[in-house]
């Protein structure tokens, strides 16, 4: 299997810091964008200042705003955000080149993984899912980052893996899809909350153990969707988990801290141009745990503050009278 001509769909942080790990290494590749500004910047400046600024880009990069451009590509890396996918696929030519699904969240409405939203859309071709602590900035700077590919096909899965591999880019192979999407999308969710611990001044100790409930969160409501417990402990889970619990560069936790601030979703989510996928996330995902009968109280808690239906002391209160149990269970 080779994958000589790769595309990348989506000239966001992430889209733009994939295609800078692809041109790493001489590899030519072809950047979809949807804002002309962007395709101009990256072709004129080696820059893309809307996603991405101060990081100069590969002169590999070439960008396009048009779909039909990625036609030939043997694999095509898709890092527009997740209640994107199913229209950009959908505009997509045909084919069957494998697709590399990058984005962290659940599909409001279906309720459907990434993967899942594909193989509707893409029935031809086969999904492997990237996924990890992933720092756009730091990853398109060339600093050392390990992340999880996952693919049911486990040969395809490690000759895309190592079509990726890069001296500071190390992915680790997996078969589990399920757990690897769960983890990118339930640790979104859960860095909102741990940065309203945060704007909200509520200390280390209550962020270490939002961490480690909101992990057996994780665990309770991906063991009910078919996760296995390794993946959500390793990078794409746990590991990201931590990454973004723990930093204002995650949007998810810069919007948390302004809840806890005080400020109203509304107000926080109003003209954003970048994306904080855990509030599209927090609904659906309260959802379909209460489909699958899993208690995430922390989810709950997010999604209550995210609709304005309660206040960070309410939620706290709430968090902190459940009745005592077992650690385990
Ligand atoms: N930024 C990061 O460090 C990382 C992001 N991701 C994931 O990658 C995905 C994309 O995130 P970013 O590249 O950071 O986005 P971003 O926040 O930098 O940019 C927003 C993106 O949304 C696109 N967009 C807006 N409206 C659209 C529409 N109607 N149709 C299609 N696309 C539209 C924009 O063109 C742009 O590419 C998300 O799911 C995110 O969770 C994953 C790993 C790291
Ligand atoms: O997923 C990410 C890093 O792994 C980026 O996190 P944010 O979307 O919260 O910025």
């Amino acid at each position: 299997m080779s994958f000589t001509k790769l595309g990348v769909i989506g000239g966001g942080a992430w889209g733009t810091a994939m295609a800078q790990v692809i041109a790493s290494d001489g590899s030519d590749v072809l950047l979809w964008a949807r804002e002309a500004e962007v395709v101009d910047s990256v072709n004129a400046s080696h820059a893309n200042p809307l996603f991405l600024p101060v990081i100069p880009l590969s002169p590999k990069i070439r960008a396009t705003a048009a779909l039909a451009d990625l036609a030939d590509c043997d694999a095509l890396v898709i890092v527009v955000p997740a209640q994107f996918l199913r229209s950009v696929l959908a505009e997509l030519p045909a084919g069957d080149a494998p697709l590399i699904l990058c984005a962290k969240g659940i599909e409001a409405g279906t309720q459907l993984l990434m993967s899942e939203v594909a193989a509707e859309v893409r029935p031809a071709s086969p999904i492997a899912v990237l996924s990890g602590p992933t720092f756009a900035h730091e990853v398109a700077a060339g600093q050392p980052t390990a992340i999880t590919l996952a693919c049911a096909d486990a040969d395809l899965g490690r000759a895309l893996a190592a079509r990726l591999a890069r001296p500071g880019f190390r992915p680790y192979s997996s078969d589990d899809v399920v757990g690897a999407e769960i983890g990118g999308a339930v640790k979104n969710v859960l860095a909102i909350a741990c940065g309203v611990v945060e704007g909200a001044g509520l200390g280390q100790n209550a962020r270490a153990a939002l961490i480690s409930r909101g992990f057996a969160e994780m665990v309770r409501f991906g063991l009910a969707r078919g996760a296995r417990v390794e993946t959500l402990s390793g990078l794409a889970g746990l590991g990201d988990l931590v990454l973004t619990c723990s930093s204002t560069s995650s949007r998810n936790f810069s919007l948390g801290k302004g809840l806890g601030e005080g400020i109203p979703a509304s107000e926080l989510l109003a003209d954003r141009r970048t994306v904080a996928e855990g509030a599209s996330t927090a609904p659906v995902l309260a959802q379909a745990a209460k489909a699958v009968g899993v208690e995430m109280p922390i989810v709950g808690a997010v999604n209550a503050l995210l609709a304005g239906e309660a206040s960070v002391r309410a939620v706290v209160d709430q968090l902190l009278a459940r009745p005592l149990r077992a650690e385990g269970a």
